[in-house]
């Protein structure tokens, strides 16, 4: 049974597939009335209300996903959240329309001045003059950052018979003719427009990149608009830009603190607002409800979740494709670590035959899962493991190569360690499994599953014997062997499979055996 955590207001109907499911338990609450609950979600759905720090991670140690039923996730400590393993995911498309479509009914609003003559007939007055406003056609509109909201509001505005004059540094050419609108620098939108709208997430680059500076480059009488994050256009510094009358008129769905409580900029006449209202429609909240429900229900089935803030995003095609390589990844990190269990500074993946032409760099973060797991005390996995063996300092690199060894595919994983390298090979064979085909220089071919020991000897008469008789001796029954050797009279080593993990004791007594020269117990 797994556990969800749904904070914020989140369409019940749009989370109906997740209520239907006998496998999750789904508790709606704010974080602060679940306290006592906390560390036992397995998952947290939120909006941009609840925020998600590392205080509050530190409380929901069972925490494996946390879903934002929305597209902005400032609200979320990602970095945090990678460092603990816990995958974020976001429904970025979800409400895409119903934010575009605010902006532009905020943008004929702040023109035509409606909210303040809305206000004056309900106050039972009738004064035309004192709101006469102005077209949108003919207008240049400055779109500052052109993604998903951006370009639906461009489209709009050609709809109405604006040029649109866009900023955003990732945008190419061949987009922006496509969507009929001009790419220029941001000291040009801001020179030229007549309107500017703001559309890039809140990031250190963009938090209040319309501050003092740029306002002052912006035309006499330009209107802003905000529906994208408080801060990126600054509070503070619109101000004397109200009060001299150079900003004809301001119009705001987001603020640097929500609610704004009592905000100096409430106090303008000319300042229009809503409570950050963009996403707030029925089929935007359904949309995102759903896209995190659906979401939810593939982390937990073990498939593949396509809308994540830290994890390669991976179809559900790529994704079968993998599956089988990302799992023999795993046992091959998994085993080369514990074989290798000494400090070790660099790992380096070759692909060789049709694994080389799939998706690698999910195959190798699990990779490097198995290998750190035996290593760290805390959840490692694809989505922290980057991050944990920068921090160990282990460096890592994916080689191709063209030497399959005979095989369809072949992975090979080298582990340089103070004074020894080790190798290892898999190959996966379809409706067979995994093998290893290479271990430590001797060719070899046995299933990476269970409890493996692991006898490096010399290659000598009665050797297996021998292991079978310690074996033996204490119960422990031998499932496969596999004996290989680098030439005849030379180094040999054998693996066998065992019905149970071994002790200490048992390792003592076969190293004791004339002619061994290591014992290891490899789990996998
Ligand atoms: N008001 C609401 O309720 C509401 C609803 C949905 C989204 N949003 C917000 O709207 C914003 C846009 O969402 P989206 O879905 O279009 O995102 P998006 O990722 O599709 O688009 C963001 C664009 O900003 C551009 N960009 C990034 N840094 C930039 C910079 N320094 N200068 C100029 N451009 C830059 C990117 O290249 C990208 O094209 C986000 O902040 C999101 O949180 C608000
Ligand atoms: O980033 C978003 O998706 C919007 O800001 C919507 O936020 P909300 O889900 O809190 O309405």
């Amino acid at each position: 049974m797994f556990r969800v955590l749904v904070s914020d207001a989140i369409s019940e109907e749009g989370l109906a597939p997740l209520c239907a499911s006998a496998q999750i338990d789904i508790v709606q609450k704010k974080v602060s009335e679940a306290e006592e609950e906390l560390h036992t979600f397995d998952a947290l759905l939120v909006r941009s209300a609840t925020k998600v720090t590392e205080e509050l991670l530190e409380k929901m140690p069972n925490l494996k996903i946390i879903g934002r039923a929305g597209v902005g996730v400032d609200n979320i400590d990602v970095e945090a959240a990678t460092k603990r393993g816990i995958v974020v995911i976001n429904a970025p498309n979800g409400n895409t329309i119903s934010a575009a479509e605010h902006t532009f009914a905020m943008m004929a609003a702040l023109v035509r001045r409606i909210p303040q003559a809305h206000i004056s007939v309900k106050s039972r007055e009738w004064n035309r003059s004192a709101f006469v406003g102005n077209e949108l056609f003919g207008k240049k509109l400055g779109i500052i950052g052109f993604g998903r909201i951006g370009s639906e509001v461009a489209k709009r505005a050609r709809a109405f018979g604006m040029s649109v004059h866009v900023y955003d540094p990732f945008l190419t050419k061949d987009r922006a003719e496509k969507l009929g609108v001009s790419i220029h620098s941001l000291d040009e939108v801001l020179a030229v427009a007549d309107i500017i709208t703001v559309h890039t997430p809140l990031t250190k680059e963009t938090k209040g990149l319309l501050g003092k500076d740029n306002l002052a480059k912006t035309k006499k009488g330009v209107y802003l608009i905000n529906c994208a994050r408080g801060g990126i256009i600054d509070e503070q510094a619109l101000i004397p830009f109200l009060e001299n009358g150079h900003v004809a008129g301001v119009a705001l769905d987001v603020f640097e603190q929500e609610p704004p409580g009592d905000h100096p900029l409430l106090a303008f006449d000319n300042v229009i607002v809503t409570p950050h209202l963009g996403a707030s429609t029925v089929e935007a909240q359904l949309n995102v409800a759903t896209q995190v429900a659906e979401e939810l229900l593939h982390f937990f089935e073990g498939r593949p979740v396509t809308s994540s803030i830290n994890l390669p995003a991976l179809s559900k095609d790529v994704y079968e494709k993998i599956q089988a390589f990302y799992h023999l990844g795993r046992k091959l990190g998994l085993i080369a670590s514990q074989f290798m269990n000494i400090p070790v500074q660099e790992l380096s993946v070759t692909y060789a035959g049709t694994v080389a032409d799939l998706e690698t760099t999910y195959i190798t973060r699990s990779l490097l899962a198995g290998f750190l797991r035996p290593r760290v005390a805390s959840t490692v996995n694809e989505v922290n493991a980057a991050m944990v063996a920068k921090e160990r300092g282990i460096t890592y690199g994916e080689k191709f190569s063209d030497e399959t060894h005979g095989y369809a595919n072949c992975i090979s994983l080298t582990v340089h360690g103070e004074n020894k390298t080790f190798t290892i090979k898999g190959t996966h064979v379809p409706n067979y499994g995994d093998r290893i085909v290479h271990f430590d220089g001797v060719a070899i071919d046995f299933a990476p599953e269970g409890h493996l020991l692991y006898i490096q000897h010399q290659d000598r008469p009665g050797m297996i014997g021998k292991v079978g008789n310690v074996l033996g001796a204490y119960d422990v029954n031998i499932a496969t062997m596999q004996v290989g050797r680098q030439e005849a009279g030379g180094k040999a080593m054998m693996i066998l499979s065992l019905d149970k993990p071994v002790d200490d004791e048992v390792l003592q007594a076969l190293a004791q055996i004339d002619d061994i020269e290591t014992v290891k117990r490899l789990e996998a």
